[in-house]
């Protein structure tokens, strides 16, 4: 009970006293009864008054900055408009500060400073708190008077009970606006910030907060990497956005929100923040009011705050509101976080699948490429403008084993299985060139498309083609090697021989295919050989075929290769002679053998260089000089249908005509010394002539096997020899009539050939019955003078 100024103790009539409180009571209880809300209040002033026989009634609110408005207020006569006044100062500071007070009088002389009270002319005040249910002071309940008010405790009491009721009163009806403001605030906020997402959310989030709250700043922030600073995400000043910015926590009050706290300053937030006392004065910032901003799991990502440049009531700013719209922000931030993760991820993702060293296709069911990186464009000959419409199956050639593959390869994905590894033969789309790659792909979960990953292998696989090819190539030499060559020079000084060094000479250095044309014997190989070691590809092998020796079933896939199982008998890949020949020279020995079907072929590969394996399609490139040879009259073959002309003329650019040995007789001496040399240093032997006679049988020999026949002739002369002179030995009977091979030069040789052919048959007898003059019809010593004239002699046996 507050200060009593006129106690009326000593006069108390206790069964008086509680008469009239029993009077008041009743007065109020029926006076107020009907009624609730401000209706309630307004009565309720009435009530007391009549009750009381006071002048004065009234309910007092309190507000922010400890002022005070009237509810109700009855003068006597009638209620008085709603009025506001500040408490210092006035009887009813006690009051709001907990305690009923009652000044029976003189309460001017006790309140100087309240000029109200002499206004009304008040002299008794009686008072009591209004609280809500915790027991927080709301208003109050004021009576006054005019004259003293003289109250017994029990009438005190009955002011003190409606009081109470009072108090539940206005508790509801400030309930009842907070939480219609509260719903408003809300609908504001989350109407005004639904439709955005990320940055537009934060601004419209700060701008709703603030307009809502009635504040001039709001702001979210979130934490710099390392959490000692934050950055701003919106910042709404009053009337605009401020540019985000982003500042250090510490010693602001930020810094406690950030610790997971809600921190609420009402006022003088710049004294409290010393460090940072110019910024907030700078704002004009008085009060502030903020909350953390958590991630689901609880983890503090930021804050959200409102500031005021007025004092801000904790409950003015329901801290509800500010949790919802907190959480929310969260939950956005959160979203932007995962969105640019996912973002960063879709990059790495694509990055790594455009810029990987291994090739990546997604290609549909039915092979359509759905995406293809870098390397995959790259392997496969295509632009990124290709990728659509493409099909991965086009890339595939259409040889047997090729299409076998990819067959295999498909039913596996279409079975689900991942392929690990297979290797397929594709054709670049832009060149066509072969490409060979390893496979692997499996269907993507979503069974829409399949995952392709391979590995261009095609580097690895022409060096294993080129291995192969080398290796058959050394296989080759080594063949070659066994069978003796004679890589000797080509010996002679004749015109005939002269002429053929000439043209060997001149078209040597050129790549043009060469038709070198003579009898059996007559040194075309060598010709060939010579044409080879003098050309720019001496360092490359001449591959020899010598296509008589071939039977014919073979010739193709000897000249041309075989792919595996082209034919029965052709268990691997076989590696043709035109291959071998790859930058280097072919000799084609007897090409007048080749068969006519294989003749196109032939063609092709002198006019394009190029030939398919036998049991493939890929088409085989080569660089290959040609260098054929025929004993054959190939002009003849033409005619008769045997040989192709196109073929003809296509070997024919160059042709070179190995003379017989017999148009050049003058280099027999040349060369059976050459060849006597040649075997007797190989024999071990020591000839050192070879006698006139012996020379003149050689000259006058007709030599149908040419240089290859003198050759063997010389090679069994040095076997025989017993001495140092050569031994020709009995070899012309064998051989003399032989000379048919190509017609004699002269009349003279033929003379001299058919002399001797005789001779051999009488077995060098001139005259008698059985002598050869008889058979030619001559007489003996005129037989006997032509021999000495055209050099004939009897061989040393
Ligand atoms: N001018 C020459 N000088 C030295 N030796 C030669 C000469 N011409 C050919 N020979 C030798 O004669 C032999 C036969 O020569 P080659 O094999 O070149 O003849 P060819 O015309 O190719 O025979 P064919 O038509 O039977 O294949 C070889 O041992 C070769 O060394």
């Amino acid at each position: 009970m507050g200060q009593d100024a006129a106690s009326p103790g000593d006069q108390h009539d206790a069964p008086q006293a509680r008469r009239q409180a029993d009077e008041f009571l009743r007065a109020l209880v029926k006076g107020t009864i009907s009624s609730t809300g401000g209706d309630f209040l307004r009565e309720l002033v009435k009530q007391v008054s009549a009750a009381l026989g006071i002048r004065y009634a009234f309910v007092g609110f309190l507000l922010p900055g400890a002022r005070i408005r009237t509810l109700a207020f009855w003068n006597g006569d009638g209620y008085v408009d709603p009025m506001e006044y500040d408490l210092e100062g006035t009887p009813c500071t006690n009051v709001i500060a907990g305690e009923t007070c009652h000044y029976a009088q003189g309460v001017q002389t006790l309140f100087p400073r309240d000029s109200e009270l002499v206004t009304l002319g008040v002299t008794s005040y009686l008072a009591v708190p209004l609280k809500d249910p915790r027991g927080t002071v709301l208003g109050h309940l004021a009576a006054m008077d005019t004259k003293p008010m003289l109250l017994a405790p029990e009438e005190i009491e009955v002011f003190q009970l409606f009081g109470e009721r009072a108090g539940v009163e206005i508790y509801r009806q400030v309930m009842e606006r907070s939480l219609k403001e509260r719903e408003t605030t809300l609908r504001a906020i989350s109407e005004g910030t639904a439709p955005a997402v990320g940055p537009d959310f934060f601004r419209l989030l700060v701008k709703n907060l603030a307009t809502a709250l009635s504040v001039t700043y709001a702001f979210v922030s979130e934490f710099c990497v390392d959490r000692t600073r934050v950055r701003t995400l919106a910042f709404w000043a009053g009337d605009r956005f401020e540019d985000n910015f982003d500042y250090a926590i510490a010693g602001t009050p930020c810094e406690k929100v950030l610790a997971g706290e809600l921190y609420h300053c009402a006022d003088g937030v710049a004294d409290r923040f010393p460090h940072h006392k110019r910024e907030l004065e700078e704002l004009g910032v008085r009060s502030y009011l903020a909350i953390p901003v958590t991630s689901a799991g609880g983890g503090v990502l930021g804050h959200l705050a409102v500031m005021d440049t007025k004092r801000m009531e904790f409950e003015q700013l329901d801290h509800s509101v500010f949790k919802i719209f907190g959480a929310r922000a969260g939950a956005e931030l959160e979203r932007m976080h995962m969105e640019a993760r996912l973002r960063e991820n879709e990059e790495r993702l694509r990055d790594l699948f455009e810029e990987a060293p291994i090739a990546y296709v997604h290609e549909g069911i039915d092979t359509r490429f759905i995406r293809a990186n870098k390397t995959a464009m790259k392997s496969l000959g295509i632009t990124p403008d290709e990728i659509d419409g493409t099909y991965g199956r086009t890339f595939i050639p259409d040889t047997p084993e090729a299409q076998r593959r990819l067959k295999e390869a498909l039913a596996s994905i279409g079975k689900g299985i991942d392929t690990s590894g297979v290797i397929l033969e594709l054709r670049r789309k832009d060149n066509g060139k072969p490409l060979w790659i390893k496979w692997w792909s499996r269907p993507d979960p979503s069974g829409a498309y399949t995952r392709t990953m391979f590995l261009d292998i095609t580097e690895q696989v022409l060096m294993e083609q080129e291995k192969a090819r080398l290796e058959a190539a050394n296989l080759y030499l080594q063949e070659e090697i066994k069978t003796v060559h004679n890589f000797e020079e080509i010996i002679g000084t004749s015109p005939a021989i002269k002429k053929v060094l000439q043209a060997v000479e001149k078209v040597a250095a050129t790549d043009a295919t060469v038709l070198v044309t003579g009898e059996t014997g007559t040194g075309k190989e060598l010709i060939a050989r010579a044409i080879h070691n003098l050309s720019t590809r001496k360092d490359g092998v001449l591959v020899k075929v010598n296509c008589a020796a071939i039977p014919a079933g073979l010739i193709e896939s000897e000249l041309f290769g075989h792919e595996k199982g082209a034919f029965t008998g052709a268990l691997a890949r076989k590696v043709g002679r035109f291959e071998l020949a790859d930058k280097a020279t072919i000799f084609l020995d007897e090409v007048g053998e080749i068969p006519l079907e294989l003749q196109t072929k032939l063609l092709r590969v002198l006019q394009e260089g190029e030939f398919e394996r036998l049991g493939s399609t890929r088409t085989l490139k080569v660089n290959v000089r040609v260098i054929a040879a025929t004993n054959r009259d190939l002009e003849k073959e033409v005619r008769e249908g045997r040989f192709r002309s196109d073929l003809y003329y296509r070997l024919n650019v160059f042709p070179i005509r190995s003379p017989a040995l017999r148009d050049r007789v003058q280099d027999i001496p040349l060369l059976v010394s050459y060849f006597v040399k040649k075997f007797s240093t190989a024999m071990g032997k020591k000839i050192e002539s070879v006698p006139a006679k012996a020379m003149e049988s050689l000259k006058s020999y007709g030599w149908p096997g040419n240089i290859r026949e003198l050759e063997h002739v010389i090679e069994r002369a040095v076997i025989l020899s017993q001495g140092p002179a050569l031994e020709l030995g009995d070899w012309m009977p064998k051989s003399a009539t032989a000379s048919g091979a190509g017609p004699p030069a002269t009349l003279e040789e033929m003379e001299r050939a058919h002399i001797i052919h005789v001779l051999i048959q009488t077995n060098w007898r001139v005259s008698g019955e059985k002598g050869a003059a008889r058979i030619l019809g001559l007489n003996p010593t005129t037989l006997e003078a032509r021999m000495k004239k055209l050099g004939i002699q009897r061989p040393l046996t």
